[in-house]
């Protein structure tokens, strides 16, 4: 899904971002991407997601070699990307279910659609009853939480994360690592930017460490193209029961 093939990313004026750094995630995987504050975590979400480009080396995302991806088709890659972020970026002039369906709204889907798939989203997190709420009047936990289904609205086949759980408490901290697993478990891949050594460490995934730029560890199934999105089965991702949404 993920192949880093020697990927060097320097920012205009700047030093090296990451230096040569390869690794290999396979669809259907999760992991934790670490490293101390400026070793470049966010760097590398980036460059999956097509905020920046490397500067060297090969990436591919979904079976795609990011470097001939051109501009205008970087919104329809994006789609196949569900991002999550530490400050979740919600809209507080709207409801908790336009936020969600915002993803949605943009790709032009009919409206009976999105309800549908809004309401499987808000269902997986466990916040269908506060859909006509307006974010501010959620907690600071049920905000990532729609974030989290904002991100996953779309059925993404790799779902990026970067502290997800920065400003909450250890049980909700928890709880949010708790879903990822769950969308990992039905086949989609998975990746989480976080500082916090003690949550990982409980959840025994495989750990990518960055310092300075460069992956702490040791290169394991470089060989091989990524997987590519046309692969991932959205439907294989069903549960709960929302018929057939998931
Ligand atoms: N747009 C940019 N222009 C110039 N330098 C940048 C830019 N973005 C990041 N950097 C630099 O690249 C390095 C890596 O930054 P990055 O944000 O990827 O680190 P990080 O591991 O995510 O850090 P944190 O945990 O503090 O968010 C830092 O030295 C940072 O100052």
């Amino acid at each position: 899904m993920i192949k880093f093939d020697n990927i060097s990313k320097r920012y205009e004026g700047g030093h090296e971002a990451l230096s040569q750094v390869s690794f290999h995630l396979k669809r259907g995987d999760m992991a934790f991407l670490t490293g101390h504050s400026g070793a470049g975590k966010s760097t590398l979400l980036k460059l999956i997601m097509l905020m920046e480009r490397p500067t060297h080396g090969q990436l591919i995302v979904g079976g795609q070699n990011v470097n001939r991806i051109p501009r205008r088709q970087i919104p329809y890659f994006r789609r196949h990307i569900g991002v999550v972020f530490q400050n979740h970026h919600l809209l507080f002039d709207r409801t908790v279910y336009d936020n969600v369906a915002l993803p949605l709204e943009i790709t032009g889907m009919p409206h009976r659609e999105i309800g549908r798939r809004v309401r499987a989203a808000l269902d997986k997190v466990g916040l269908l009853s506060k859909e006509k709420l307006n974010p501010i009047q959620l907690s600071g936990g049920e905000q990532q939480r729609i974030g989290i289904a904002r991100a996953v609205v779309n059925k993404p086949a790799l779902l990026l994360a970067d502290e997800p759980t920065g400003n909450l408490d250890p049980a909700l901290s928890s709880d949010i690592m708790n879903l990822f697993e769950q969308f990992n478990q039905v086949g989609v891949t998975v990746l989480i930017a976080s500082h916090d050594l003690a949550l990982i460490a409980n959840l025994k995934h495989r750990v990518l460490q960055l310092s300075a730029g460069e992956m702490l560890e040791t290169p394991r199934e470089l060989m091989g193209e990524g997987d590519s999105f046309d692969e991932y089965d959205a439907s294989a991702g069903e549960f709960g029961e929302h018929d057939g949404a998931w």
